[in-house]
């Protein structure tokens, strides 16, 4: 039998690189001076950091949504279906994922909150311009929702190419048409831009999918995956309204808003109304 090695003999007999002094290192690789040199505290409050990781490991993560979700867009775009469904079955992945993250942030109790929001002024997360492109890119189109990013101009050009571009829902609908499902018109070509209003013939388009997934089992498999997609994003909004009746309570928000007034109103968004109202007529 043989006798187990000694951790440092380990290293040894792996023949593990151990001098970086002349090559790219993990932490070159990953940039992590970068990363994690930002978390910059303005408070002596012990949980600003979680509250600081919280929010940056949130838009590492709505980074990769993005990249995702413009991919898969491109792809349903250019009936490259396999590949879009494996894009977003990993965004619904990472939104889930999100939906999870809520329950560190929640063991925040309010007088912990309370001790770093004055510092906070008024940023907000209404303010998150990645945020703000995932919802125009899953089709909630909304102005107003441009102007906390007036004052930076390259990045305001980046929200609103979302916002004027057609959103996956937009292109799962294309789609539809070109595999000959009859879809209106108005929704073949339009105004991105503008609010997406359910409509009775969509409905219809989808209906004839699920009444016959054989015949169309790849636009079947899309309307799942965007159902998957709208259930995890309601969970996350869930989420977020009772973490923050749990730590502010009915405060207004830093951003503005009526805080869990306006966070409520949110849950009443649909994204892809006709993938749910199809389900009364089966
Ligand atoms: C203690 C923690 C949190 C509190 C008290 C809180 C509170 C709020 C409030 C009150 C709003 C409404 C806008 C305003 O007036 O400020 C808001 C919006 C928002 N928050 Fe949070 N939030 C928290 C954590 C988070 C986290 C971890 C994220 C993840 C990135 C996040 C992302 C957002 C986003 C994206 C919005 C805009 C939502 C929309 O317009 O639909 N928040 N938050
Ligand atoms: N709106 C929050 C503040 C807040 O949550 C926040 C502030 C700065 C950076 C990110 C934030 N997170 C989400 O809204 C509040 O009213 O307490």
């Amino acid at each position: 039998m043989n006798t187990p090695s000694k951790p440092e003999d380990i290293v040894r007999e792996e023949r593990a690189q151990l001098d970086f002094s002349k090559s790219m290192s993990y932490g070159d690789y990953l940039c992590l001076e970068q990363v994690l040199g930002a978390q910059k505290p303005l408070s002596p409050a012990h949980d600003e950091m979680l509250f600081i990781i919280q929010h940056q490991t949130s838009e590492l993560w709505m980074k990769l949504m993005l990249h995702e979700l413009r991919a898969a867009t491109a792809a349903v775009a250019a009936d490259h279906l396999p590949e879009a469904f494996k894009m977003l079955a990993r965004v619904s992945k990472i939104m889930e994922q999100l939906v999870h993250a809520w329950d560190v942030l929640a063991t925040m109790t309010p007088p912990e909150y309370s001790a770093l929001r004055p510092y906070l002024g008024p940023s907000s997360g209404f303010q998150s311009w990645q945020y703000r492109c995932i919802e125009f890119s899953l089709g909630n189109k909304n102005a107003a929702m441009l102007k906390p990013h007036a004052h930076a101009p390259a990045r305001l050009a980046e929200v609103e190419a979302a916002f004027h571009a057609p959103s996956l829902y937009d292109e799962a609908l294309r789609l539809l048409a070109r595999r000959g499902i009859a879809v209106p018109a108005s929704h073949l070509e339009r105004d991105w831009s503008q609010v997406y209003v359910a409509d009775a013939g969509v409905e219809a388009a989808w209906l004839q999918v699920y009444r016959n997934p054989q015949a169309h089992w790849e636009l079947y498999q899309l309307g799942e995956e965007l159902t998957d997609l709208e259930d995890a994003f309601r969970l996350w909004r869930f989420r977020h309204v009772t973490t923050v009746e749990r730590v502010i309570g009915f405060k207004r928000g830093t951003g503005g808003t009526g805080g869990v007034s306006y966070l409520r109103k949110m849950l009443d968004v649909v994204l892809f109304p006709e993938i749910w109202t199809l389900r009364t007529s089966l």
